[in-house]
């Protein structure tokens, strides 16, 4: 075969890339390094980067996130990468749907994959807590719920204030969101599925959530299902994380879960997030669970595991398989090895800890 054949047959896939604010710049610039070094030692694919400054920043200087023809723009690319969104200048609520909501909203991406387990060499702060009692898959609701945006304001400005945020639950957005995490948690080992509500407090939303999830349990004999309120869920997170594999909850219950399903394997740091949109109609789109951390932004000192792993979970659902796995294991030597930011209790910086898992891909491709 000639080196030019070799070429031809190389994919190339574009990937728009969204660094946002705050340490969304520093992690997303890490994981970009991470993952052209990843395409250039693997050889078989290549990444095409489309950078868009839709920041905060940028907010206050135009006066919009994104232009108008931003979701057209996007829709050109295989895959996006997402920092993250929001800076104490801006109101957050204007930040997150001036940018992450209608991406999501608009790309069909109706499913928010949150996985989380306790990478090798990390110590989590629960003391009787092992690698193997803490590995689930949180499978959020990403389309409606508490997040539809329906609501408003009257007497704003008066001492009778009025405001109202109407949670939309809809039997097409539950059973389809209800069939992934199914086909999620069929698909791993143990096969089991927790669903949880507040259908005690929430009667029409979340009963509704119980029904249809009752009817789409009986396509799957294979899977074992229990049911848990949002509050107790918490506990049992916590003291009986072994119980627990795949998870399915509301945007707004599985958003709070996720964050604390982080800080139990270690840190919010490490927890990565795929937005999908499961047609594949629209491109998905990949980021770490945590926000712009302004208390933390321009110190370099990041943790850019859960972008890593995001970025590992983009390669994955763009085909890559074998490429993810390099990826998840070198991230997974670095972590042993103790190179770590401080939120892990190491000394390391942003750079360091990219710099030693570009360093380990070599290793790691080289001997596969
Ligand atoms: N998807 C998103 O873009 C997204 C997600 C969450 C929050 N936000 C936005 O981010 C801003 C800040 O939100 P917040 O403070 O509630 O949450 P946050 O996740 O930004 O930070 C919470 C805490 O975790 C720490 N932290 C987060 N990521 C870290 C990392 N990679 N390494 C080390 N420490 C890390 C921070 O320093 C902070 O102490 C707000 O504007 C919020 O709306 C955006
Ligand atoms: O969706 C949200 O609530 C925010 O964007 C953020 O907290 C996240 O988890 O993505
Ligand atoms: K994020
Ligand atoms: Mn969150």
């Amino acid at each position: 075969m000639s080196s030019n054949t070799i070429h031809d047959s190389k994919r190339v896939f574009k990937i728009a890339s969204i660094p946002g604010d705050g340490i969304g710049t520093e992690i997303t610039s890490a994981a970009i390094e991470v993952l052209q070094k990843l395409a250039f030692i693997e050889g078989k694919f290549s990444f095409e980067f489309n950078h868009f400054d839709w920041s905060s920043e940028n907010y206050v200087k135009r006066g919009w996130y994104m232009p108008e023809d931003g979701m057209d723009q996007l829709k050109k690319n295989d895959a996006i990468y997402f920092g993250a969104v929001g800076w104490p200048n801006v109101p957050d609520h204007i930040s997150l749907w001036g940018l992450i909501l209608p991406i999501r909203n608009s790309l069909n991406q109706y499913v928010n994959v949150r996985p989380t387990r306790i990478l090798r060499g990390i110590t989590p702060p629960l003391a009787k807590c092992g690698p193997k009692d803490l590995d689930w898959v949180i499978v959020r609701e990403n389309s409606e719920g508490e997040y539809a945006g329906h609501g408003g304001t009257t007497h704003g400005h008066s001492s009778h204030a009025v405001a109202t945020e109407v949670s939309i639950f809809t039997r097409v957005g539950i059973e389809r969101i209800m069939r992934f995490a199914f086909e999620t948690a069929k698909s791993r080992p143990r096969r089991k599925l927790t669903m949880v509500t507040k259908s005690n407090a929430q009667r029409h939303g979340m009963v509704l959530w119980d029904s249809v999830f009752a009817e789409v349990a009986k396509e799957y004999p294979d899977v074992q299902w229990d049911k848990m309120l949002v509050d107790a869920m918490t506990v049992r997170m916590t003291l009986q994380p072994q119980t627990l594999d795949t998870i399915v909850a509301t945007n707004l219950h599985a958003d709070i879960l996720s964050d604390l399903a982080a800080a139990l394997s270690g840190s919010i740091g490490i927890a990565p997030s795929s937005n999908l949109d499961p047609t594949r109609q629209n491109p998905s789109m990949f980021e770490p669970i945590h926000g712009s951390a302004p208390d933390i932004a321009g110190k370099g000192i990041a943790n850019p595991v859960g972008a890593f792993w995001s970025a590992a979970e983009m390669v994955r659902w763009l085909g890559m398989e074998e490429a993810a796995d390099a990826l998840m294991k070198a991230i997974e030597n670095v972590t042993e090895a103790g190179i770590r930011t401080k939120d892990l209790h190491g000394s390391s910086d942003t750079k360091a800890v990219t710099g030693a898992v570009c360093k380990e891909l070599e290793s790691v491709l080289g001997s596969k």
